[in-house]
């Protein structure tokens, strides 16, 4: 359907509606953010709801999208509403019964690539320019991925990395600001961090590591938070806190000493030793350490058998090992993520960063 001078009539946005219904292919976040925004200026006109809390990241980004359309005439909206299904509907058509992997690959991620096959839902770190370290709109998009994935059918979810890392841990550069941003910037990412560990330990599905690289900071603490860690025996495991004058987070200041007894925790979260693949398996951080060489190609094909288990039984014993503990580990990430914003805004911590930034030191 194409633009009108009269624009597109009730009766064919009621159609687009109803075609909306039927569509068997996910358009991705970014179009269905459009699409919300557009329902509802063509059914509401400008956007008159409280905007949301700041954590509250779906229904924030659903309301930014409607905010800004700001006053868009209703009749401009429902056009645009009509156009935009039309153009999913004729892609649809279009599909071949053989969907390439550019189809099962979910948009509206810029720092993931998300797919879902064979009952697994694959999250994967994309930065490997950078050793997909996590910057703050990539916490935010695996929040989302997450969110997304715990109402898909899968049965498994996985989290990887692109490239040689599983990732760097925090980029560095996000705490690149000016003095006078500082507290207000460190408050910001003590919610941002408390929110992103919040969304591990409530994850109501089977969840797992495939640990394909060295693994740094945030990445290794919120191993513990998974159901299954699998790595290749070129993955190595840091946890550098104190060189950076940070703390640990992601609850490993309880899951670890728990994991691994107090002294061999100590190691890693107080003087940052670098664990290899053998000696986290050692700890119990790691289920199982595969040769590179074979990795991917042994974890996707024992994965693939655990998917096809009966979902809601795998789903149910998830949540009974791990509802025990859960209020706990709520109670610690706050506080982990409190203290954390006290440290970012210390001397001890900027000159770390000064250091890394001017290449003074590696890691
Ligand atoms: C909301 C906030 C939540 C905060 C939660 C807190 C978490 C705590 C942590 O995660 S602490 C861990 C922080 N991570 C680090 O300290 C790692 C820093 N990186 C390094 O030491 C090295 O880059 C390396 C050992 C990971 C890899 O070294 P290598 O020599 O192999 O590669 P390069 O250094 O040349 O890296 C390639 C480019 O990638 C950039 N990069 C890598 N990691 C990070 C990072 N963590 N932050 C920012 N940038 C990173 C690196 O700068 C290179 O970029 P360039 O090519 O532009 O120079």
């Amino acid at each position: 359907m194409s633009k009108t001078a009269m624009g597109a009539s009730q009766k064919d946005f009621e159609s687009a509606v109803n075609q909306m219904k039927l569509l068997k292919k996910d358009p991705g976040n970014e179009v269905k953010l459009k699409l919300y925004a557009h329902y509802k200026q063509a059914t509401e006109g400008p956007c008159n709801t409280p905007k949301p809390a700041v954590f509250d990241l779906i229904n924030k980004a659903k309301w930014d999208a409607w905010n800004a359309l700001g006053n868009l005439p209703k009749e401009t909206a429902r056009q645009n509403y009509v156009d935009l299904v039309s153009g999913l509907s004729s892609s649809s058509d279009s599909s071949s019964q053989v969907k390439p992997e550019a189809d099962r690959k979910q948009a509206g991620y810029e720092t993931l690539v998300m797919t879902s096959e064979d009952g697994i839902t694959k999250i994967m770190l994309n930065r490997p320019t950078k050793m997909n370290a996590l910057t703050t709109q990539m916490y935010q998009e695996i929040m989302l991925a997450l969110e997304a994935a715990s109402k898909d059918d899968s049965t498994i979810t996985v989290l990887t990395g692109n490239g040689s890392y599983f990732s760097s841990g925090n980029d560095l550069t996000n705490f690149v600001i000016s003095p006078d941003e500082l507290e207000e910037r460190a408050r910001r990412g003590a919610i941002l961090l408390r929110d992103f560990v919040g969304c591990f330990i409530d994850f109501p599905k089977p969840l797992v590591a495939v640990v394909n690289g060295p693994a740094v900071g945030i990445s290794v603490t919120i191993l513990r938070l998974f159901d299954l860690v699998y790595a290749s025996d070129r993955a190595t495991f840091h946890t550098p806190f104190s060189h950076l004058g940070q703390t640990p987070e992601a609850c490993s200041s309880y899951t670890f000493p728990s994991l691994m007894g107090p002294a061999k925790a100590a190691e890693m979260l107080i003087f940052g030793k670098k664990l290899t693949a053998a000696e986290a398996c050692a700890r119990g951080l790691v289920t199982e350490v595969f040769p590179d060489s074979t990795f991917q190609k042994e974890v996707w094909t024992r994965l693939k058998a655990y998917s096809k288990l009966p979902r809601n039984a795998l789903r149910i014993s998830k949540q009974m090992i791990r509802n025990h503990e859960k209020e706990k580990l709520h109670a610690i990430n706050a506080e982990e993520s409190r203290i954390l914003q006290e440290r970012w805004q210390s001397d001890e911590c900027m000159n770390a960063i000064m250091n890394f930034l001017s290449r003074k030191a590696k890691l």
